[in-house]
């Protein structure tokens, strides 16, 4: 049957929203009926895609996830045990969880651990504060040592959850940070994000640890700040930091008193006073005048205010080592529970808190520092020397290491002549010169 065409008002209502119901006849229901089911099947369609767009999106999510999560899986956890194993033929071994594996610092300490047959697991970012190779040269002189660094951050709660339920670490080493004292004015919240926020997450997984592990960390000589007191000893004031990083890093031994106080964890804070060594950083003045000098380029000296050269307490690496090794070997062990919950972890008595330097007790000023340099590269120095800018440095640093002799029996035997031998050594090599002319 042939179609009636439509007429012009059944098609617009002659007034506009005013539909002549007395018009609506059996036909139009049927058209009605009709255009209410296809409007259902467009929504029916509607909703299916829709729903199948959204569990799409999640499959995209859950697989990118997957396919870009640097950890996880059975084939990771194997690594891991494996790694953390101690091969020491005492069976004294330890188990350590190093964060800032791949940094200066932390490789160096998780060398150190492997090569006496201690278990090492490595943690970290791999963030571009400096040039990130230099990380990844580290790491692979690690896994070439067998020790197994996972690519993540002190940031990540499941990610510390998880190792510390894979191994039963007996040692944390917490070196991850954000480190560098004029950097701060820069990026302030990149100190607060890791020594900060990085810190009270990684202690709230250890204090959820079980059994819950030892934790020996980085502090710094920075803490000190305009203290005038010479030599810094651990007792003295802390409370006049002169840049960001000193006050977080003064944040972190009160934060780690806390969780000392709260939950039994085994707390020792190391202040570092200016290491220096082979694989160091970049950003650090005896490096950067190195790459400077090799290659021509000016360096800046800083002096103070009355035209007084600044000085450094300038600590070698295999002094460092020694003292971390030997603070994680008189640790004692945590008296938490363990275990997780709301706050439910009370500690079975009081745990061990301290804090030592760890300085070389010889400090050198920076022009001493660059004519030192400037013997072992055969080259001079373009030097500017300018107005310590007031950008959080402070004038010298002294340690008083009288504490740290007497309970870990440090005993710092490299000199800074020395020291920047091995270093420039090592730059040499591993940026391929020929005393003074670089290798292409
Ligand atoms: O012990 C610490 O706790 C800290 O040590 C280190 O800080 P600093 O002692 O400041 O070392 P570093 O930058 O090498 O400057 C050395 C000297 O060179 C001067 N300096 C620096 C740069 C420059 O261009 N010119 C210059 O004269 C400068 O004024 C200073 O007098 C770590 O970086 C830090 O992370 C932290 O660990």
């Amino acid at each position: 049957m042939k179609m009636r065409m439509l007429e012009e008002d059944e098609l617009f209502p002659s007034t506009p929203g005013k539909v002549k119901i007395e018009r609506v006849n059996h036909r139009q229901f049927h058209r009605c009926f009709a255009s209410t089911s296809t409007m259902f099947l467009w929504a029916l369609f509607l909703v299916a895609l829709t729903a199948s767009y959204l569990s799409f999106q999640s499959f995209v999510d859950t697989s990118s996830r997957y396919l870009s999560a640097s950890w996880g899986g059975l084939h990771w956890e194997k690594q891991i045990r494996a790694s953390a194993q101690p091969h020491r033929a005492d069976a004294a071994g330890i188990s350590v969880l190093v964060t800032g594996a791949a940094g200066f610092v932390g490789s160096h300490v998780s060398l150190a651990l492997r090569r006496r047959g201690d278990g090492v697991v490595g943690l970290d970012n791999f963030n571009s504060y400096y040039d990130p190779s230099l990380k990844k040269a580290r790491k692979s002189l690690l896994s070439s040592h067998g020790v197994f660094v996972v690519e993540g951050d002190v940031n990540d709660d499941k990610l510390l959850a998880k190792l510390l339920e894979v191994v039963d670490f007996t040692h944390v080493m917490h070196l991850a940070a954000q480190a560098g004292v004029r950097y701060a004015i820069e990026n302030p919240a990149s100190y607060v994000h890791s020594n900060i926020a990085g810190l009270v997450t990684l202690l709230e997984a250890c204090k959820s640890a079980d059994p819950q592990p030892a934790i020996v960390w980085a502090s710094s000589s920075s803490v000190y700040g305009l203290n005038e007191k010479v030599p810094f000893s651990e007792s003295d004031r802390t409370d006049q930091p002169a840049s960001l990083y000193a006050a977080t890093k003064k944040a972190g031994e009160e934060i780690t008193h806390t969780y000392n106080h709260i939950y039994g964890l085994s707390i020792t804070g190391l202040r570092f006073f200016t290491v220096y060594g082979p694989w160091g950083r970049p950003d650090m003045a005896y490096f950067s005048f190195t790459r400077n000098i090799l290659q021509g380029k000016p360096i800046t000296v800083y002096r103070g205010k009355d035209h007084s050269d600044l000085a450094r307490d300038f600590t070698y690496i295999d002094d460092i080592v020694k003292g971390c090794l030997a603070s994680l070997d008189t640790a004692e062990k945590s008296t938490g529970g363990g275990g997780g919950g709301s706050g439910g972890v009370k500690k079975k008595g009081p745990a061990q808190y301290r804090i030592f330097n760890l300085g070389n007790t010889s400090p050198v000023t920076v022009p001493t520092l660059v004519s030192i340099l400037e013997r072992h590269l055969r080259m001079k120095a373009k030097k500017n020397v300018v107005e310590m800018p007031g950008n959080g440095d402070v004038p010298f640093t002294h340690a008083n290491i009288s504490y740290a002799r007497a309970e870990l029996g440090y005993k710092p035997t490299t000199n800074l002549d020395a020291g920047l031998g091995k270093f420039v050594k090592w730059y040499l090599s591993y940026y391929g010169y020929t005393r003074g002319r670089k290798n292409v």
